[in-house]
């Protein structure tokens, strides 16, 4: 009976300490993000429409002029940033003052991610959105980025609890929407638009991925899906930056052998925050 007892007393929640604790990642939090001159969500409603690739190559844009670049992967369930970059084999060093990310080879992009602390690439991450939120808050709390020109966060797809503990907790400075020139895509991506502006995070810019394919001996451009959606979207809602980034095989060899950094092409080229 004593033991039971004892059990009982081990076992009880103690809320004043979780609240305590809870407040102490959002100070700490807040206290990092503060070092961070520029944050940007790459967000989109879907998924597979190539939100990290996007999120990659802003990150690529400023890492290539000398900015100070990070990229915090918090896609948990479809984490890719590690593997585009070619870093999944790394391992952030975990000091008592925090955690130092990984860099890249080519521009010395700092990336953080998950997935650096699972036992391999394929493992299954089984853990429920208020969970995953918790951890992306203690991770952007540890992560000791130091001075950053610009941090990058890609999303998960959907308008669920990572993206709600992001935009809410770290107020970026914008939000980049990317879409499919698919209609279904479209809608979903305005569902992520409409929760960004209720949480009064400025839309700073909108991509339509895999737009059309450029024939590479004439230069036509074929527009594979019709004509999306994206650009009326673009002009109704005035987002300034509008971009139709096309299919590219080569790209898609880059991601896929972690050499994103070396894609010649840069789409941001014209996107000026
Ligand atoms: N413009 C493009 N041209 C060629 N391949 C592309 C392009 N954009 C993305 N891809 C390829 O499409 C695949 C999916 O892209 P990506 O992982 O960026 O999508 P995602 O939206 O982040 O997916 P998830 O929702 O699962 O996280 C990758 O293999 C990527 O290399």
């Amino acid at each position: 009976m004593q033991e039971y007892e004892e059990v009982k007393e081990k076992m009880k929640f103690n809320h004043e300490e979780v609240k305590k604790k809870f407040m102490e990642g959002i100070d700490q939090l807040a206290k990092r993000m503060k070092k961070v001159k520029t944050k940007l969500a790459v967000m989109s409603g879907k998924g597979g429409v190539g939100k990290s690739t996007v999120a990659g190559l802003l990150a690529v844009h400023y890492g290539k002029k000398g900015y100070k670049t990070g990229i915090m992967d918090c896609d948990f369930w479809g984490s890719s940033i590690p593997k585009i970059f070619g870093v999944e084999n790394k391992r952030p060093v975990v000091r008592e003052d925090g955690i130092e990310p990984v860099h890249t080879d080519k521009w010395g992009i700092a990336v953080m991610s998950i997935q650096f602390f699972l036992p391999s690439p394929e493992s299954p991450l089984a853990w429920r959105g208020p969970l995953v939120s918790g951890v992306i808050r203690d991770m952007l709390a540890k992560t000791e980025w130091g001075e950053l020109d610009y941090l990058i966060f890609d999303l998960p797809p959907g308008t669920g609890d990572v993206p709600l503990t992001v935009l809410q907790e770290v107020r970026p400075n914008g939000v980049i929407l990317v879409a499919t020139p698919q209609e279904l895509t479209a809608t979903i991506v305005e569902k992520s638009l409409k929760l960004a502006q209720e949480l009064n995070t400025a839309i700073v810019g909108l991509v339509e991925n895999m737009s059309y394919y450029e024939c590479p001996q004439c230069g036509h451009k074929e527009y594979l899906f019709g004509k999306g959606r994206a650009a009326e979207m673009a002009s109704k809602y005035r987002i300034d930056f509008f971009l139709e980034l096309p299919i590219d095989p080569a790209l898609t060899r880059l991601c896929d052998s972690g050499k994103i950094e070396l894609y010649e092409i840069d789409p941001f080229e014209f996107f000026l925050i």
